[in-house]
């Protein structure tokens, strides 16, 4: 990974910034983007002393013009793109009969659209230099949740995408890996989207309970150096992609009772 040149999007807090610091420590030169200047500038800051080569780039990934950007000035700095992570997402939590459809949009623009607007920007670059598109997806894009239409399709929807993308990809050396994370603590819940679009505020789970950043990144590091294609993480998260192929109705039933016990869930 020495002097790889990777794109991280979303890479100013939670999974991105632990990728920043992951492939950074192994001497691969960064690009973090992200809507905020100051939240960039201060992430910039924390990896440089740590002696990784990095640069940042205010983008928002919903915007297409944004990634041509990105994509441009990452050529500018570094002279070429090994690898793309698409990790930039938001995340909604309410039921579908009382969800703003704006809100579905938002997400579907984020996770879904901004997955693609920078991949399309980056890949000839990645296809020159036989690299990687990582796409960070979710356990719940095998298996729908409740309360989280719009996450679980944009989740989906980029499956799809990264599907087509690896077997398209196929004799041109262009690795694409599907990273699922389990729950992973972060900022995701707290800036969640509720039904009219307002931030959810809290956690409705016990963050300190699940995997760190820093753990879920390690494992994305080393799929993306052994070039594989997929990585589903946790064994709650194994364990519900299998059960879910094989069961899905019995998954229903377990799935509901598992999310309606969240804190101030929507069921209750
Ligand atoms: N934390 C989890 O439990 C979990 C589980 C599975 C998958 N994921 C996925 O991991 C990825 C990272 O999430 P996280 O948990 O680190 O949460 P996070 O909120 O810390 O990180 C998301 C990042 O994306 C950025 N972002 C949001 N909208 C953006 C936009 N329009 N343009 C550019 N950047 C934008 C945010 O500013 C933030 O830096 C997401 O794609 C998420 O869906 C997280």
């Amino acid at each position: 990974m020495k002097d790889k040149v990777v794109i991280i999007t979303g890479g100013s807090s939670g999974i991105g910034y632990a990728l920043a610091e992951a492939f950074g420590a192994n001497g691969s030169k960064i690009m973090i983007t992200g809507r905020k200047q100051e939240a960039l500038d201060e992430a910039t800051n924390k990896l440089e002393a740590k002696g990784i080569e990095v640069i940042s780039f205010q983008s928002d990934v919903s915007k297409e013009e944004d990634n041509q950007k990105m994509a441009e000035a990452a050529v500018k700095h570094f002279g070429r793109i090994d690898i793309l992570i698409n990790n930039a997402g938001i995340s909604m939590r309410a039921l579908f009969s009382e969800l703003d459809l704006s809100v579905v949009k938002r997400v579907m623009d984020i996770n879904f659209y901004g997955a693609l607007y920078a991949t399309k920007y980056c890949l000839s670059e990645i296809e020159k230099n036989q690299g990687s598109v990582v796409g960070i997806s979710s356990i719940a894009g095998y298996r729908g949740l409740p309360a989280r239409t719009g996450y679980s399709a944009s989740k989906f929807a980029l499956q799809g995408f990264l599907e087509v993308l690896r077997t398209e990809m196929l004799k041109k050396n262009v690795h694409v890996l599907t990273a699922c994370p389990g729950f992973t603590a972060s900022n995701i819940r707290k800036s969640s989207l509720t039904a009219d679009g307002s931030h959810q505020g809290d956690s409705p789970r016990k963050e300190e309970k699940m995997m760190t950043a820093e753990e879920c990144a390690n494992h994305i590091y080393k799929a993306t150096k052994k070039r594989k294609k997929f990585l589903t993480l946790t064994t709650q998260g194994k364990l519900t992609v299998f059960l879910n192929k094989w069961i899905p109705g019995f998954m229903d039933k377990v799935v509901y009772n598992v999310m309606a016990k969240e804190e101030n869930s929507p069921f209750k």
